[in-house]
């Protein structure tokens, strides 16, 4: 499935005018998908539709005119609002049915709501512009406050629909019928609630022309299934990828076992962890390679052969000394190299490392991107897709911007989001799992951004299976524990 903005939707719907499907058609297929959906989802005898004065409105009076056949339906609009030609012709069209849409004011409002109608939410859509207010805000407050069922129409009015920030006051809709695909705002929180169960409705854009104007794929188990690792019978762990892990301080060795733990989980053939001082590790499997960050770390790093470092990990719980020579360790192997955490250093030198390294994936959250991008945490998360495309264009490198929901960028423009999950992975340790699972999986040079997003969704997978164990207690090592069975459920498509 693909995420539109407004301005790309507004872009499809004029190439498939040029294509020859005019508005007017599209917006009757709209109009017909909201009644369909409410004959599906709810039984209520009555229903109120409220239309503005945009196209959306529009869709609202194509709904009215459909439903008319099974439902009591009312009509109330709002008369201050422009008109667009279609939806005058759809309101003509209802006319003609014998309903006369009434004016949207406070004491009409309060009287049908008292009658516990399904309310259609057709006010606003994409063409929001600014936030609600005076009586719009007022009548959105009150249809919240009767307790009402919601469809909403396309997006909840009130939600920008191309940010998932919150404006103003808007719809809590019970569900939303999103017309032709789904809505950034849809994908993203706060202003994912406010859509209730979203579902996206076919209204006849041809899917070559949907497909050629949206830049953002939505992540799903059955996108991801093609780019899971697969290994032949006959392959030896010098084939299936090898791990360097170069992580760990005095006070974060935690963060360094759980990254190379879960790369095992993940199937790496060999994880070596470099790190100061000595391992503690319960896990038999890691191999341990001392370092000393004033003692000629890199000559260090250096002597390990090829063969245990056909990708790297940098980064989890990684001792601050290493700020100082993380771009030479960046250059040092021109294999595939996950940086999360302490190896996201910024500046100059480091961002030229990257680049002219060419096979890094970044994993930042809100926080790191926005030191990466020197601007405001509150910037990435408005605007999270702009954020990850922009950073994955300055570095060159694969970026898997985390958060409850992760968007995956690529130097090219390829863009994808995915907002599996549960609320419990917000706690310490849960990127180190990911990282290192990442790390595992970018084994495969040429196919960096398709791995790194069938890690996202794999992690996401594990976190709403222990979360379904743990609730909100789940800790990063339970994701760990449930990494083969979501990684089992989406080879077989479960
Ligand atoms: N391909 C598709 O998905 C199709 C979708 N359809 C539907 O069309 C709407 C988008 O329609 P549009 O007319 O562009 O926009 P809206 O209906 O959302 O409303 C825009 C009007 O509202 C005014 N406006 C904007 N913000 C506010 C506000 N805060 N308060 C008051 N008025 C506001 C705006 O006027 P301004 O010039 O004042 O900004 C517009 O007049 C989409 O969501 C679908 O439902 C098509 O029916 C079929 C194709
Ligand atoms: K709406």
């Amino acid at each position: 499935m693909k995420l539109f903005s407004a301005h790309e939707m507004r872009a499809a719907d004029q190439a498939a005018a040029d294509a020859g499907i005019p508005l007017l058609l599209l917006m009757e297929a709209a109009g017909r998908a909201v009644a369909d959906a409410v004959t599906r989802h709810f039984a209520h005898p009555e229903v109120l539709v409220l239309c503005g004065g945009g196209n959306n409105g529009g869709d609202g009076y194509v709904a009215a005119r459909h439903l008319l056949a099974s439902r009591r339906v009312s009509v109330l609009e709002l008369s201050s609002a422009p008109r667009s030609d279609d939806a005058r012709t759809m309101r003509r069209a209802l006319l003609a049915h014998g309903l006369t849409p009434r004016p949207l004011e406070e004491a009409a409002l309060t009287r049908a709501l008292e009658g516990r109608p399904l309310v259609v939410d057709a006010l606003f859509g994409s063409g929001l512009t600014r936030p609600l207010e005076g009586e719009v805000a007022a009548a959105v407050a009150r249809v919240n406050a009767s307790g009402c069922e919601v469809l909403s129409v396309d997006v909840p009015s009130g939600v920008a629909s191309d940010t998932g920030e919150l404006l103003g006051p808007h719809v809590r809709a019970t569900r939303t019928v999103q017309l032709a695909g789904a809505k950034v705002a849809s994908l993203f929180h706060p202003a994912r609630a406010a859509f209730g169960a979203a579902e996206v409705a076919d209204i006849g854009i041809p899917k070559a022309i949907l497909e050629a104007h949206a830049s953002v794929t939505v992540l799903s188990p059955d996108g991801v299934r093609a780019h899971l690792p697969t290994r032949a019978p006959d392959t030896h762990k010098y084939e299936v990828g090898t791990l360097l892990v170069i992580a760990g301080s005095a006070t974060y060795l935690g963060a360094a076992e759980m990254a190379c733990r879960a790369a095992l989980r993940a199937g790496a053939g060999l994880v070596t962890l470099a790190s100061e001082g000595s391992f503690p590790g319960t896990w038999p499997e890691i191999i341990h390679e001392r370092l000393a960050w004033d003692h000629d770390p890199l000559g260090t790093l250096a002597e390990l052969g090829e063969n245990r470092a056909q990708v790297r990990l940098i980064g989890p719980g990684l001792d601050r000394r290493a700020a100082a020579v993380l771009p030479a360790l960046i250059g040092q192997r021109r294999v595939p190299t996950v940086l999360d955490a302490g190896a996201l250093g910024g500046g100059d030198a480091w961002e030229r490392a990257v680049r002219d390294h060419g096979r890094c994936v970044l994993t930042p959250h809100h926080g790191e991107a926005a030191k990466l991008l020197e601007t405001s945490a509150k910037a990435v998360r408005t605007a999270p897709l702009e954020a990850a495309r922009t950073l994955a264009e300055r570095t060159g490198a694969v970026v898997v911007l985390k958060g409850a929901t992760t968007v995956v960028a690529a130097p090219d423009g390829r863009t994808a989001a995915h907002a599996g999950g549960h609320p419990g992975m917000a706690t310490g340790g849960t990127g180190d799992v990911l990282a290192g699972l990442l790390g595992a999986w970018c084994s495969d040079e040429g196919a960096l951004f398709e791995r790194a997003c069938a890690g996202v969704v794999a992690h996401a997978r594990a976190g709403e299976r222990a979360g379904a164990r743990f609730g909100d207690g789940l800790i990063a090592t339970d994701l760990i524990g449930a990494f083969p069975e979501a990684w089992r459920e989406l080879r077989e498509g479960r």
